[in-house]
């Protein structure tokens, strides 16, 4: 890994792209929200690498389209999709009971400022989506994982996340919503959630690496499919004039899932303080993701919210 004159981490892999990814015969990675954005194009890079593609999808045709588009390009991909509603619980677990296998789960859906809605169970539907549902998934996948082959949870944030708060004494937004807010809570949950994962499974000496990611900014359906209004607008001008593609904004979860230079509990993006495109970089989050209080709060919370226990002790 290279450093930056001031000390702090820098650019891992300067001008790594999909054609760097090794060949993944034998691997089988699972990616939620597979249908769209940066999680069609991990699925399409991973598959075009040889690897077994679990494309979970809301919506059983769209994750049917996108399946076709990966095999009209590599005619011989494994890939499948399988319903996942994160916004349902039951959804969850119905998905969990039917994988038996699996190396590497990319945490990736997400909904961004939708006009306030709940889940399934009652809950903010942007903590629901963003960060419950992860919660559960990996929860109700960890022994499976356990059995893979280097083994690793890869959770996808946003630079947002530095500018959230756990609103614990209003965590769905009942009394006072902002729909910014609250997606800034759920990216810092993604967080909280993965630098935790990472500590509890090394004290806990399960060999499943957690590891966060953040795409920068890259053009997207998420930008149309919460936001409204003006809003909407305003994000459809500003993806013409700052996005980068998809496939850029797929690296970073890209390169956690696959390199072998990477750490458990690392944060890999572009540095959002300078830039919000670019190669995978070893990038901080902010200092208070690393609380511990916060992070035993939210698992706790977390645990009772989906009724689930990982079973994993804490220090
Ligand atoms: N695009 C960006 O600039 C950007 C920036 C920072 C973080 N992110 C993060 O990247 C991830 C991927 O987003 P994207 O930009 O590809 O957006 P996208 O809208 O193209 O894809 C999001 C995916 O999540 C799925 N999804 C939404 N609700 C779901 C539910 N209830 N159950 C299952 N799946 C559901 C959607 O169907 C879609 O497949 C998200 O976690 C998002 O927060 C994106």
């Amino acid at each position: 890994m290279s450093t930056t004159p001031e000390g702090e981490p820098g650019v891992t892999a300067p001008g790594w792209t999909a054609a760097d990814i090794p060949a993944l015969d034998g691997r089988t990675f699972i990616v939620t929200g597979g249908n769209s954005g940066l999680g069609f194009e991990t699925c399409r890079a991973l598959a075009g690498k040889g690897a077994q593609v679990v494309l979970a999808a809301r919506d059983p045709e769209k994750g049917a389209e996108a399946v076709e588009r990966i095999r009209a390009e590599h005619p011989d991909a494994t890939v499948e999709t399988r319903v996942l509603d994160l916004a349902d619980l039951d959804s969850v677990e119905v998905f969990a009971a039917g994988i038996h296998e699996v190396d590497v789960l990319v945490n990736n859906a997400g909904v961004m400022m939708p006009p306030r809605t709940t889940s399934a169970q009652g809950y903010e539907l942007q903590f629901a989506v963003n960060h419950l549902g992860h919660f559960a998934l990996t929860a109700r996948l960890l022994d499976v994982l356990s059995q893979g082959a280097d083994p690793r949870v890869v959770t996808v944030t946003s630079f947002l996340h530095r500018r959230g708060r756990i609103h614990f004494d209003d965590l769905h937004g009942e009394h006072k919503y902002s729909r910014t807010g609250y997606y800034s809570q759920s990216k810092l949950a993604n967080v909280v959630f993965g630098l935790e994962l990472h500590r509890r499974l090394r004290l806990n000496t399960v060999p499943i690496t957690s590891v966060l990611a953040h795409p920068g900014y890259a053009a997207t359906n998420l930008q149309s499919a919460g936001p409204t209004g003006i809003m909407k607008l305003a994000m459809k001008v500003s993806n013409r004039l700052a996005a980068q593609d998809a496939e850029m904004g797929a690296l970073p979860q890209l390169y956690a899932a696959v390199s072998q230079d990477v750490d458990g509990g690392q944060l890999i993006g572009p540095d959002g303080r300078k830039e919000q495109k670019g190669y995978p970089t070893v990038v901080h989050p902010l200092e208070s993701a690393r609380d511990r209080e916060l992070a035993k709060r939210l698992w706790d919370t977390s645990e009772e919210l989906t009724e689930l226990s990982f079973g994993l002790a804490a220090r």
